[in-house]
């Protein structure tokens, strides 16, 4: 027989054992890259599997089948495929890996053409230019994750490997799975209000417990949470339920990331409406209606916020994907479901459940949580959901919390997480990443990639009897050529360099990125050890290794400054404010992931970081008052108070109102003066008195926050009076100018002091 024969004959053997046992097989064609097609072109067209049902990812549409390119794959996330051939000749990207993966059904293969195995991890392509981030260059990125990768797939069950330069079987991934037991369907519950045939539609009990929860609904301030790792049949539950609530004559709103996202759902409602009142029901991809007055109707996530109160009902399809700010609005509606993917941050945010979950618990909402277990796409146990979730560390976690509760600043170790001492011990890598992955919302297998082979990343952790307490990965930034600076500052990016790219670019600083500089990209506590000091002793332990002329400095020279960016809350601009790190700038667009403004902060470890830092805060603070009412009028005001407290005391020109002005003010505090004449010189005030000391001024949250909204975003007497339950616009005003009373007290000018005299007795 020829190599040809035998390789078709493995994958055919192969497939059929997927079949057999409702799993996923892999198979790896390693070798030159026009071998890989000409086996790959045979086995497909041997296998009793329609062209129709596989997908090509890669660079050229080289079959003929459906082709995607590995940067499109989020397309096929929810779908299903018999095959899917991932061409990672040229460059693998590890978001792309998680997302395919996912995709491929029971009795399917996904199906890997790449280099030779010894040689592929110092192949360099376009995932690992992305790395080389400036002053780095391509050979300074390694190949880690791919030798860990190949490990994996040597070790893991259910994966074969073709070795087609040497035309030999490395493995031929069968496992010979015991024969698949016959499963009752899953039987309705015995008390129900929604048609038996939404639970009969079900496939696995876990879903029918999914569907039972929507139930609840029912009543008022009621929310449902379904969780579940990819192709549980979330999506399809959720449609189950939405058809039932519409039988019953209720208005079901749908949203999604994107309409395909809902697809499921709106087939499963359809189908369910169809079976229950047959012509009568009109079906639509996007819009349902039944007899018997009810709707399912699709909107993107923003236009769903402006029109809740027309639905009974809100269905959040793929929740982890959508930013938290729209989750907080969308939190508006009385009853409300989320259906939203745990470990499935291949292509899903982590927003939902790491910072969306606090609120939701804060609401008035009653909520009622399901897990989703079993797979409906494969079987239980499926060897390449084990092999993916490793690979790629889509299941990693932190330590269990009772392995560090007693952690404390005093009993840690602080560790240089080298990358190979990471690959060297995988529980020390899981533990890490894990705490990275789910104390932050975006992190992804590309993230895992860069922690292992980008030359700009570090990390750092604090260990508590050996395990993973705190972490923080840091990224090199600055120290960049005269040239690429120029670059910058005529237009051009440069990657990887956000601090310096930003007061370069955007700020117009030509100098910020001479200075070299380590950015705090994201640093976690484990939730079980917060609130201890821990995140502030890393960042302690962490300036005393970098500071400039450090003895063991990383760099010959250490660092001009430390820096960090962030999406602002005033919890955590607080927690940078008390370890020194100071606020020089605000973005004026929100994040695209969590709604929120990013803030910029610099704790300056040289003179020259420190005269960066000194101008930046300076030119923050001046320009803070026409931003707060231009791009910045819908920042939240208890965030422009943290944002202006953590700046520099010193920054911001000093108060230079004129006489007249401060007789105005003083007028408008103490006399029958008005601010809406001249609010000018109040904005100056109230920015100076933001930045400085709070303490030497006795105002309330709420006084702040009218300062905030009404002399700094310039929002309308009503408006602001509505926000802050002020009885009315003329109460609001009243406590305007009582606000100012202690402003002019303490920094009234004798102008000012005399206006002030003339109202009070002295
Ligand atoms: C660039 C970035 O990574 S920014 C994002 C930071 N990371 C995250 O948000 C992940 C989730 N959060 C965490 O892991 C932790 O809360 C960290 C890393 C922010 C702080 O770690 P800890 O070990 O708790 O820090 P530490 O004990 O030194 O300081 C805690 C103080 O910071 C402030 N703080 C930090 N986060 C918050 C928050 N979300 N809300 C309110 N206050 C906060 C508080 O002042 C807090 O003190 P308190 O608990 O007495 O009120
Ligand atoms: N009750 C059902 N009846 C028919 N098909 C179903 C049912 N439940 C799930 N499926 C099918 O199983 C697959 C996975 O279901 P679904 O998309 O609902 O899961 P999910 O947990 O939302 O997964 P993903 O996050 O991958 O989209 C889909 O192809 C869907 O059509």
């Amino acid at each position: 027989m020829n190599a040809d024969a035998d390789a078709v004959s493995l994958a055919r053997a192969l497939q059929a054992e997927a079949d057999r046992a409702n799993e996923r097989r892999v198979l790896v064609l390693a070798g030159s890259r026009h071998r890989g097609y000409d086996r790959l072109e045979s086995i497909l067209d041997a296998l009793p599997v329609p062209i129709t049902g596989t997908t090509l990812v890669g660079p050229e549409d080289r079959l003929r089948c459906e082709q995607c390119r590995q940067v499109d794959a989020s397309d096929l996330l929810g779908t299903t495929r018999d095959v899917i051939a991932v061409d990672s000749h040229d460059e693998l990207q590890p978001n792309a890996l998680g997302k395919v993966t996912g995709a491929v059904d029971g009795g399917g293969l996904l199906v890997l053409l790449t280099p030779p195995l010894e040689a592929w991890p110092e192949r360099r392509g376009a995932f690992a230019d992305s790395l080389a981030v400036p002053p780095f260059e391509l050979d300074d990125v390694t190949g880690r994750f791919k030798r860990r990768l190949v490990r994996t797939l040597r070790a893991h069950r259910g994966i074969a490997i073709v070795d087609l330069e040497r035309d030999r079987c490395e493995a031929d991934g069968l496992t010979d799975p015991a024969p698949r037991l016959a499963t009752e369907p899953p039987t309705p519950p015995s008390d129900h209000r929604f048609p038996t045939a939404a639970y009969e539609a079900c496939l696995t009990a876990d879903q029918v417990a999914a569907v039972a929860a929507f139930e609840s609904l029912h009543g008022t301030e009621r929310a449902v949470v379904l969780e579940a790792d990819r192709g549980r049949g979330k999506s399809s539950a959720a449609g189950l339920a939405a058809g039932a609530l519409a039988l019953d004559g209720e208005d079901v709103l749908v949203t999604a990331p994107a309409v395909r996202n809902a697809a499921e759902l709106f087939d499963r409602a359809g189908a369910l409406c169809e079976r229950l009142e047959g012509d009568a029901a009109t079906v639509d991809s996007r819009r349902i209606e039944t007899a018997a007055g009810g709707s399912i109707e699709f909107r993107e996530p923003t236009a769903a916020v402006d029109i809740l109160e027309s639905a009974d009902i809100v269905i959040v399809d793929e929740a982890a994907a959508l930013p938290v700010a729209t989750l907080e609005s969308l939190l508006a509606a009385d009853r409300i479901a989320f259906a939203t993917t745990i470990h499935g941050y291949e292509g899903a945010g982590r927003g939902f459940s790491v910072r969306f979950r606090d609120r939701l618990a804060e609401s008035e909402h009653a909520v009622t949580d399901r897990t989703l277990v079993e797979p409906i796409r494969y079987a239980a146990g499926d060897p390449v959901e084990a092999w993916a979730f490793r690979a790629l560390l889509l299941d990693a976690r932190p330590p269990v919390d009772q392995l560090v509760t007693d952690a404390t600043p005093e009993t840690v170790e602080y560790r240089r997480l080298e990358p190979d001492a990471l690959l060297a011990d995988e529980r020390l890598l899981r533990e890490a990443f894990g705490l990275l992955v789910l104390a932050h919302y975006r992190t992804e297998p590309n993230d895992l990639a860069r922690l292992l082979d980008a030359p700009n990343l570090a990390a750092r952790a604090l260990l508590h009897d050996g395990h993973v307490v705190s972490v923080a990965l840091l990224a090199r930034e600055g120290g960049l050529s005269p040239d690429t600076r120029a670059m910058m500052y005529e237009g051009g990016r440069v990657r990887g360099n956000m601090l310096p790219d930003v007061l370069t670019s955007q700020l117009r600083d030509e100098a910020a990125s001479e200075p070299v500089g380590r950015r705090v990209v994201r640093i976690a506590t484990h939730h079980a050890a917060r609130s201890r000091g821990l995140g502030s002793h890393l960042l302690e332990r962490i300036r005393a290794e970098f500071a400039a002329g450090s003895d063991d400095g990383d760099g010959p020279a250490g660092v001009d400054w430390l820096g960090t960016g962030f999406g602002t809350t005033p919890g955590l601009l607080e927690f940078w404010r008390e370890n020194d790190y100071r606020t020089v700038h605000v973005s004026t667009t929100r994040n695209d992931a969590s709604g929120e403004y990013s803030a910029l902060m610099l704790a300056p470890t040289s003179d020259e970081g420190g005269a960066l830092h000194d101008r930046h805060a300076d030119w923050f603070v001046r320009r803070f008052a026409a931003l707060s009412s231009d791009a910045l009028d819908d920042l939240a005001p208890d965030v422009a108070r943290a944002l202006l407290r953590s700046a520099d005391a010193d920054a911001g020109p000093s108060l230079s109102m004129t006489a007249h002005e401060w007789r105005v003010i003083a007028g408008a505090a103490y006399g029958p003066g008005l601010f809406d004449v001249d609010p000018g010189p109040f904005r100056d005030l109230v920015v100076r008195y933001l930045v400085d000391d709070p303490d030497t001024v006795d105002l309330t949250d709420r006084e702040e926050r009218l300062l905030v909204l009404r002399a700094l975003q310039g929002h309308g007497w009503e408006t602001v009076a509505d926000r802050l339950e002020y009885h009315s616009p003329g109460q609001c005003m009243r406590a305007l100018g009582d606000a100012f009373c202690p402003l002019v007290d303490r920094y009234g000018s004798d102008a000012a002091l005399e206006v002030r005299a003339r109202f009070v007795d002295e």
